[in-house]
């Protein structure tokens, strides 16, 4: 069933599901296909409940000559003008379930008719950048900006006042995610769905993410497993000696720890860091 799930998910950015609807062939160009899956994430309501995904990008039409696209979403059932907007907040150490929840919720609004877009930053470029992907392997389409001030020219104006509901992945990487929020929750009444690390492998708050949680509407904090005794891991301990706080990686660099390994796991790293340090002293003073 997962698998099965996964594959239909992977297919999703496929080039068999980007195309239009609307046009009676596939553009040839891959340079077309990915500037679609990174520009024009539009998801329409599927006959699937979340538990058999996928999401389905729909009515894309794409002309190869000057590449522009038209969007529409035949589920729409908008009510921007309706209703003002709101912000959800997603945190937790890394492993927890974020990006999980985050498409969940995603879907949820699909569900309900509304249009929706993901962005993610395009500092994390671990499984390239025209999808969200779940540690698990999900994965949807996105668009991958450096910053989100840039989003609304990227994705279009005309497409982008259609949007109901704007998730957000790997929000500790937005230098502007306060300004962003404000703007698109109090006057443009769409709803932002915001996932990300609240604290960085020091425990320090990480980026502008707890900045915004004055401005939510709801804030959850996800827990996962820690890896050495099992218990409810709250943070991420960063397994190498790399200090700069922001640093791409994955199980490979990181894992989910309750308090009692953050600490031991903590005193670990430094010892192994300073002797690293003091080979490097004794190496350089040899030469
Ligand atoms: N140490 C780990 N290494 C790889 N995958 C893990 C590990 N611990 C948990 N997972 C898986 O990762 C999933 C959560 O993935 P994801 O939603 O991408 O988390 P987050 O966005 O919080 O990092 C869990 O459901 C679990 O299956
Ligand atoms: C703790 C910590 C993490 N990062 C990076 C590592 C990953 O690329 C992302 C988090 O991804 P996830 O979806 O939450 O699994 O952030 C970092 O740069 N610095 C840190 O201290
Ligand atoms: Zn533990």
């Amino acid at each position: 069933m997962l698998t099965t799930t996964i594959s239909r998910m992977q297919s999703l950015i496929t080039p068999t599901f980007l195309f239009s609807p609307l046009s009676t062939k596939a553009t040839p160009l891959a340079s077309n296909l990915l500037y679609l899956a990174s520009k024009s994430i539009f998801f329409s309501k599927t006959q699937n409940p979340i538990s058999s995904l996928p999401l389905k990008p729909i009515m894309i039409s794409v002309k190869p000559s000057d590449f522009r696209i038209q969007t529409r979403c035949v589920h729409s059932k908008s009510s921007r003008s309706t209703s003002s907007g709101e912000i959800h907040v997603i945190v937790g150490p890394m492993f927890s379930g974020k990006t999980t929840t985050l498409l969940r919720r995603v879907q949820a609004e699909i569900n309900d008719g509304r249009n929706v877009a993901i962005i993610k930053s395009n500092k994390d470029d671990r499984y390239g950048l025209d999808s969200v992907v779940t540690h698990d392997g999900i994965k949807l389409p996105c668009c991958a900006m450096p910053n989100l001030s840039s989003f609304r020219q990227k994705f279009g104006q005309d497409a982008y006042d259609q949007l109901d509901v704007i998730g957000i992945d790997e929000a500790q990487f937005f230098e502007d995610l306060y300004d962003f929020c404000h703007d698109v929750a109090d006057h443009e009444g769409k709803t932002v769905i915001v996932a990300g690390l609240d604290g960085d492998y020091l425990r320090r708050s990480f980026g502008s993410v707890l900045d915004i949680i004055p401005l939510a509407d709801s804030v959850t904090k996800l827990s996962a497993r820690c890896e050495i005794c099992g218990k409810r891991a709250f943070f991420t301990l960063r397994k190498t000696e790399e200090t700069q706080t922001e640093l791409i990686g994955g199980a490979d660099v990181y894992m989910p720890v309750c308090r009692q390994h953050y600490v031991t796991g903590q005193v670990a790293v430094e010892a192994a860091r300073m002797l690293l340090e003091s080979q490097k002293l004794q190496c350089n003073s040899c030469v």
